[in-house]
């Protein structure tokens, strides 16, 4: 059974986790975000999804071209009798020529005209080459010889002759009711009549050559010769035709030509059927000019005066410009501006065409187009993707510990450390390298040594999923606590196992069980009451219990399987990496497949470079790294960011293209605003089938209302969306709220809790929408108002500042005077104000008096202090902040 996340389907895919998830919430695929792993029904769903999308895009082009296709004909219908009345019209004209020419009019012959019209339609251009042939000599076969023989002498020639001749036949038939059989192919071209009058009067010659011409249709369709207008192709005509048939004297047949020209106006009735006929004429010009340009400027091109074939096939990386993508098929960027018009892109020669339309384009062409995916993708999905299950060992499993503060993360960390690591390695001297690896019963263990989820939460925002499993630590004298819960809720967000550590036993106020009751309700439920969590009572600080916990972790690897190949390509996740004075960029790696070797070319996120030293968290140099193996690599060029993923490249110059490649990528991304969920835009990207759930994280000053909060929530039922609180507390909205939001495209709602300064900046850096509210009811209307598109909020929010109490007064008659320093910002007198401590809003209201020294001011800058009185309240303390807002009235887009 194939099991592959979807980011990494999406990468195979080349396309983005947010389409696949979109894709799959179309299709009713429950899916949580790009981490969740897909199973073989779900890609067979996403795969026949996309055999649809294929198939109804070749139903479209084939219904499209069969429209095109009977448009022409339908042109051509129409065309067709106004030929005919044309040809009459200027039947008695021509007689005048003709009569010059008996020899034409005298062979005339119904049948052989008709013939000669139905076979000419067949196959003009043969008989175009044959009328060329035939146009210089008086006998058929040898006329073949001959016209073969200027064939090879002069292509070009050939090739203006036969397209300029194209339609001559049909004035040629109609006019001069030329002789059938031979002349019924003959007359396909104008040069024929030279030909045939040349048979019987050479002096003729040249007026015939004019008729062909003149009589020419074939002037308007090949108007690219500057016909168009019957008279000067007629004029040309006869020039090509004499080229063509290698004959000189073109000059006569163009006079001859002007004369039936002029006679066409007169005819009668004909005046509005020649301006439309010339609107037409004009289009068909127009289409053909284009296609001589294009066949012309590759025969410059090409330097040898023949047109190179147009490709077949061409093959693409990814998106690509109009212009770039016109190149590559060797065509006119306005064509394919033009395709793209009727496929309702508007386009210009710089923008950008994703595959999908791109293969469109090319079908319209004829043209096979084949999609390869970009190296670096390719070469990240390889590993993930193409190792051969055979070859697949077992890996050691790669664990992180978290917990709430104080619960003893460090201390445990470090008591493993020391027990195991220190304890092996016979004289290594332990370094901090981000991670460790510990051995037990002959097993290794590897540990993210960054206690918290910082590096965890850094690492999924990054698409990077390295933690196999999750120790969490839970104080047996504490309990579950805020952030065992956020633990919690992170680890289940990454849909990674949980064993709970219940730390600190060794104390005689220790409550193991309360911490097994306190954590069923988060659905950890110990297998002795039912469950499948792995509790292991431990103390950390007397070093008790480690071993089992460790066995434990082992069991819960082996339940897992969890395998890598040591011989496919070397790939893995950046820990973290610094720029070390000596040594330059230092990362340490997490190796996930293959081995990792000194020499290897190592790309990671942005930088590359070749390994010159490996060391390991024992200070050893490597020179070989497996699977769940951290080493700090020395020789990148640059400082990679945690979460960034390496692979391992054959040639540097490959390296190096595709870091280029990606950095140019990541500029247009920053060019670009991420799309993310926010509620102002909810309904569109609803309506754009972007989300399907609507994740959240509820945060509240007390407890109560949180579940309050939950419960309301949970309960709004809007058609096509749902909402799933991923993770809700008590306490203000912090970093690592927003990084989970960041990582499960999720939205804030606080209630009477407020971000800090870092916290809102970061916020809005990662484009988190938080949304905060005094009044329950507020936060289900406005969200059920933005789930049905009808959010409208007339006033916004604005904040003007912040200023934090470092003294207080308290003044009778006035009551407490807040000594400031406005930090952000500025406060104004008439602003609104709130109180925040903690993180959590213990008043609200007006600022009641704003005063520089002894004198009131309407506004107070940051960097500057200032006393503030709050309108009805006194319970201001050192280290709250007061935030000065306003509502301003905005528009909604
Ligand atoms: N009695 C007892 N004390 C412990 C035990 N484990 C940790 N402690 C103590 O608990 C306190 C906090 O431990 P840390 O390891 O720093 O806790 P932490 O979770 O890493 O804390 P932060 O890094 O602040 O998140 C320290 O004083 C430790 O000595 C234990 O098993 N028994």
């Amino acid at each position: 059974m194939t099991k592959i996340r979807v980011y990494e389907y999406a990468k195979k895919m080349n396309m983005s986790s947010k389409e696949i998830l979109t894709i799959l919430g179309r299709l009713d695929v429950p899916v949580a975000n790009h981490m969740s792993v897909m199973d073989d029904d779900m890609i067979r769903k996403v795969e026949s999804f996309f055999a649809d999308v294929k198939k109804r895009a070749a139903e479209r082009r084939a219904q499209e071209a069969e429209k095109e296709m009977r448009e022409r004909q339908h042109k051509r219908r129409e065309e067709q009798p106004e030929a005919e009345v044309a040809k009459a019209e200027v039947r008695p004209e021509r007689t005048a020529d003709a009569n010059r020419t008996p020899g034409s009019r005298r062979d005339g012959d119904g049948a052989g005209r008709e013939d000669a019209r139905n076979r000419g339609r067949r196959d003009d251009r043969r008989e175009d080459s044959r009328a060329e042939q035939r146009s210089d000599n008086r006998n058929g076969q040898r006329d073949e010889r001959a016209g073969f023989r200027n064939d090879n002498r002069d292509n070009r020639n050939r090739q203006q002759g036969g397209n300029f001749g194209h339609r001559g036949p049909r004035q040629a038939d109609g006019t001069s009711g030329n002789r059938p059989g031979m002349n019924g192919q003959n007359s396909r071209d104008g040069r024929n009549y030279g030909s045939r009058d040349g048979n019987r009067d050479g002096g003729r010659f040249g007026q015939s050559q004019g008729q062909g011409g003149f009589g020419n249709r074939g002037g308007r369709d090949n108007g690219r010769f500057g016909g168009g207008q019957g008279r000067p192709a007629g004029g040309q005509g006869g020039r090509f035709g004499g080229q063509g048939g290698g004959r000189p004297g073109g000059g006569r047949p163009a006079a001859a030509a002007i004369a039936p020209a002029q006679t066409k106006p007169t005819a009668p009735g004909s005046l509005r059927k020649d301006k439309d006929k010339k609107d037409r004429q004009g289009f068909a010009r127009h289409e053909e000019f284009n296609e001589t340009k294009l066949q012309r400027s590759k025969r410059r091109a090409n330097g040898k005066g023949q047109a190179k074939p147009l490709p077949t096939e061409v093959t693409v990386e990814g998106a690509m410009s109009v212009g770039d993508f016109a190149k590559l098929l060797q065509r006119e960027p306005a064509e394919l501006i033009k395709r793209l018009l009727l496929l309702g892109v508007m386009a210009t020669i710089n923008q950008e065409i994703d595959t999908d339309t791109m293969e469109l384009i090319a079908s319209d062409f004829g043209v096979t187009l084949h999609v390869v995916e970009p190296v670096d993708e390719e070469a990240l999905d390889m590993l993930v993707e193409e190792d051969d299950p055979a070859s697949l060992v077992p890996r050691p499993p790669v664990v992180t510990i978290m917990g709430h503060v104080d619960h003893g993360k460090t201390t445990l960390l470090d008591a493993i450390r020391e027990s195991k690591v220190t304890a092996t390695e016979s004289g290594g001297i332990t370094q901090h390298i981000g991670a460790y690896q510990v051995e037990i019963a002959d097993r290794q263990i590897t540990f993210l040594d960054t206690p918290g989820h910082e590096a965890f939460t850094t690492m999924r925002a990054r698409g990077a999923q390295v933690t196999d499993i999750t120790i969490l630590v839970v104080a047996a004298d504490d309990g579950v606590m805020p952030q065992t819960v956020e633990a919690i809720n992170h680890a289940k967000a990454a849909n990674v196992p949980i064993v709970v550590a219940v730390n600190k036993i060794d104390k005689p106020d220790a409550n193991p069980d309360r911490v097994k009751q306190e954590l069923t309700q988060y659905g950890l439920v110990p297998e002795e009451w039912g469950g499948d969590t792995i509790f292991a009572p431990i103390s950390a600080l007397k070093r008790q219990g480690l071993e089992e916990l460790l066995e434990m972790v082992l069991l819960v690897a082996d339940v897992q399987e969890l395998k890598a190949n040591p011989e496919g390509r070397p790939r893995g996740t950046v820990i973290e990496a610094k720029l070390d004075r000596g040594r330059g960029p230092v990362a340490t790696v997490l190796v996930q497949n293959g081995t990792l070797k000194v020499g290897d070319i190592v790309v990671a996120g942005t930088t590359y470079g070749r390994v010159r030293a490996m060391v390991n968290d024992t200070g050893r140099r490597l020179k070989t790294a497996g699977p769940s193996t951290p080493v700090e690599i020395q020789g990148l060029n640059g400082v990679p960011s945690a979460g960034d993923q390496f692979v391992v490249y054959d040639d540097e110059r490959g390296a190096r293209n595709l870091v280029e490649k990606r950095m140019s990528r990541e500029k247009q991304e920053q060019m670009q605003n991420t799309a993310r969920v926010t509620l102002d835009d909810l309904y569109r990207q609803i309506q754009e089938g972007n989300v399907a759930e609507l994740n959240v994280i509820v945060k509240a000053d007390v407890q109560g209302s949180v579940e309050a909060l939950v419960q309301s929530i949970e309960k709004i039922d809007v058609s096509g969306v749902r909402v799933r609180v991923i993770h809700k507390g008590a306490g203000g909205i912090t970093e690592s709220d927003v990084a989970l939001a960041s990582a499960s495209n999720a939205i804030i709602i606080g209630f009477h809790v407020r971000p800090d300064a870092n916290t809102k900046r970061i916020a809005e850096q990662e484009k988190v929408d938080i949304r905060l509210y005094r009044v329950i009811y507020d936060v289900m209307s406005e969200l059920e108002s933005a789930m049905k598109g009808m959010l409208a909020p007339e006033y916004r929010e604005v904040v003007l500042g912040h200023a934090e109490v470092r003294e207080t007064f308290n003044i009778s008659k006035v009551g407490t005077v807040a000594g400031c320093y406005v930090t952000d910002g500025k406060m104004t007198r008439d602003a609104e104000a709130r109180l925040v401590r903690d993180g959590i809003v213990v008043y609200e209201g007006k600022l009641d008096s704003l005063k520089r020294f002894k004198d009131d001011v309407r506004e107070v800058a940051t960097g500057f202090e200032c006393g503030i009185t709050l309108e009805k309240f006194n319970d201001i303390k050192v280290g709250d902040v007061i935030e000065a807002f306003t509502m301003e009235a905005v528009k909604r887009a």
